[in-house]
C-alpha cells in the first residue's frame, strides 16, 4: 500500500498545471452511454475514479480507452452495450457509479445498478435519483442491494428534489435528454460541473436550457449523436484541485501560478483566502497566489455552490490549524465530514468538534507524525498539514487521495516540496 513521506517546512514556488475536473469527468464518461456513436473527451484527469469508470463501461460491453499518445484523451464507444449493469464490486469503490443509472435507463429501457454503500463522510442515500426517475415513469425496485429499473420510454416530468443534489441533478438531466416531452428540474444543483455536462449533452444534440441555475428545462429528443474529432468535449479545470493548491501555498508561504485554472469557479474560496492574508490575482485561465506571513484564522460554513464547497472544508481547516487566531468551521452538507480532525490533532493541531461545527485554534507550529487518510479531501488536508509541519509526516492509505488527485506529489515536488511516494 502506498504512503506519502513529507518533510515539512519548505515554501512553494513556481507553476503548476491544474487537471480536468474529476466531478465533471465522471458524469461525462457516463453520458457517453446515451449514444451509439463514439464520444471523445479531452482534459480527462488521470485518477483512480476515472479508471474505475472506464472499467465499469467496459464491463457493460462498451469500448472505453485512454489514448497512449495523448493521455488526457479518452474515447468511448457504447454501440455494443450487452449488459446494462453496474455490479457491486465496481460500485463499492466509487459512489459516482450511480451516474450510469439515468443514461442506461434512458437509452436501453433497463438498468441494474448496485446501491452504493454508505461511505466515510456520511450515509449518502440515492433516494432522490430514484424518486426523480419514478416521476419520469420508471418502474424501480430495490432488492438484494440492487436498483432494478425499467421503462419502455421515460416521460418528461416536473421534478423538485427534496434537497440540492449534484449527482442527482446529473442523473435526471442525462435521463431527461432522451425522454418523451419536457422535463423541468427544480431545485437543481448549480455546481460548475453541471453546466459543463449540459454543454456536452447539447453538443450531442440535446435540448437543454437553464443549466447553471436552479431550474433546468430539457426537451427530450429521439436520439443523441456522438462527439468525434480531436477535441470532442473538453472537461473544465478541477476547481477543488486548484483550491487545494491555493490552500497549500497560503499555508506554506510562497508564490505559485496555477495554469489552466478557473478563478470564477472558486469565488468563495478565494475570498476566504484573501481574508486569511494571501494575495490572489487571476486571469482567464490562471490564478497566482502569494503568501509571505502567517495566515489569519478564517471562519466559514460549507454550502451548495456558489457558497464555500464541502470538498474544500478539510484543506482550509488545515490552513486554520497554523493560523493566527481561532476559527469556526461549519459543515452543512455531510453529517460526518470531520474525520481529518483526529489526524490533524496527531500533528499538534488544536480543534474541538461539537456536532457539525469545529473550532480551530491556530498553533505556531505542527509537528510531523504518521497519520491515516480516511477519505479523499481528508487526505489532501493531511498533505497540507504535512507540508507545514516540522520534521517528517507519513500519510498512510493514500488510495483515497489517488481517487481524486492527478499525481499530487509530482506536482507538489515541482513546486519545491519535499514529498515522495513510498511503495511498500
Ligand atoms: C462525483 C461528485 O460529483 N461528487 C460530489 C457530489 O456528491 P453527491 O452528488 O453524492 O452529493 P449530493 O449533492 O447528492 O449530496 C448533498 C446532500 O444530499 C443528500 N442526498 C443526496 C441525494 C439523495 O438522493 N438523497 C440525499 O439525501 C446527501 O446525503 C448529502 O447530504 O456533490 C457533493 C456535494 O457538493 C460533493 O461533495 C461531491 O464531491
Ligand atoms: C466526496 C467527493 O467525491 P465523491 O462524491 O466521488 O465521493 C469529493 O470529491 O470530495
Amino acid at each position: 500500500m502506498d504512503k506519502l513521506l513529507i518533510r515539512g517546512g519548505r515554501r512553494l514556488n513556481g507553476e503548476v498545471t491544474v487537471s480536468g475536473a474529476k466531478n465533471a469527468a465522471l458524469p461525462e464518461l457516463c453520458a457517453a452511454l446515451l449514444t451509439a456513436e463514439p464520444v471523445t473527451l479531452t482534459n480527462v484527469p488521470r485518477l483512480q475514479d476515472v479508471n474505475t469508470t472506464l472499467q465499469l463501461l467496459r464491463n457493460m460491453g462498451a469500448r472505453a480507452e485512454r489514448s497512449e499518445q495523448q493521455p488526457d484523451l479518452v474515447q468511448i464507444d457504447a454501440s455494443q452495450v450487452t449488459s446494462p449493469e453496474a455490479p457491486y464490486d465496481l460500485v463499492k469503490t466509487m459512489r459516482a457509479s450511480i451516474l450510469v443509472l439515468g443514461p442506461l435507463l434512458a437509452r436501453f429501457g433497463e438498468a441494474t445498478v448496485s446501491l452504493p454503500g454508505g461511505c466515510a463522510i456520511g450515509s449518502r442515500p440515492v433516494d432522490q435519483h430514484i424518486k426523480g426517475l419514478q416521476a419520469m415513469g420508471a418502474e424501480i425496485v430495490v432488492e438484494h442491494g440492487y436498483i432494478i429499473a425499467k421503462a419502455k420510454r421515460l416521460k418528461g416530468a416536473r421534478i423538485t428534489t427534496d434537497m440540492v443534489t449534484v449527482t442527482g441533478t446529473e442523473n435526471l438531466l442525462m435521463a431527461a435528454t432522451l425522454a418523451e416531452g419536457e422535463t423541468v428540474l427544480e431545485n437543481a444543483a448549480q455546481e460548475p460541473e453541471i453546466p459543463d455536462l449540459a454543454e456536452m449533452l447539447i453538443a450531442m444534440g440535446a435540448k437543454i436550457e437553464g443549466h447553471g441555475t436552479g431550474k433546468i428545462r430539457i426537451q427530450g429528443v429521439e436520439r443523441l449523436h456522438g462527439l468525434p474529432g480531436p477535441v470532442g468535449h473538453r472537461i473544465i479545470p478541477d476547481r477543488i484541485e486548484a483550491g487545494t493548491f491555493l490552500c497549500a501555498v497560503a499555508a506554506t508561504g510562497g508564490d505559485v501560478v496555477l495554469r489552466h485554472a478557473c478563478a470564477a469557479h472558486l469565488d468563495a474560496v478565494i475570498e476566504k483566502l484573501r481574508e486569511a492574508g494571501a494575495t490572489i490575482e487571476a486571469g482567464d485561465d490562471w490564478i497566482r497566489v502569494r503568501a509571505d506571513r502567517r495566515p489569519r484564522a478564517v471562519s466559514f460554513r460549507t454550502s451548495e455552490y456558489p457558497a464555500f464547497p464541502t470538498d474544500m472544508q478539510a484543506q482550509f481547516m488545515a490552513l486554520n490549524c497554523i493560523a493566527d487566531g481561532a476559527a469556526k468551521v461549519t459543515e452543512t452538507i455531510f453529517e460526518n465530514r470531520f474525520m481529518h480532525v483526529n489526524e490533524l490533532l496527531r500533528l499538534g493541531a488544536r480543534i474541538e468538534v461539537d456536532g457539525n461545527t469545529a473550532v480551530v485554534r491556530g498553533v505556531e507550529r505542527l509537528s510531523g507524525a504518521t497519520v491515516m487518510a480516511t477519505d479523499l479531501r481528508a487526505s489532501a488536508s493531511l498533505v497540507i498539514a504535512g507540508l507545514v509541519a516540522e520534521g517528517e509526516t507519513v500519510v498512510d492509505r493514500i488510495y483515497h487521495l489517488d481517487r481524486g488527485y492527478d499525481r499530487m506529489e509530482v506536482k507538489l515536488r515541482g513546486l519545491g516540496a519535499d514529498i515522495e511516494r513510498v511503495t511498500l
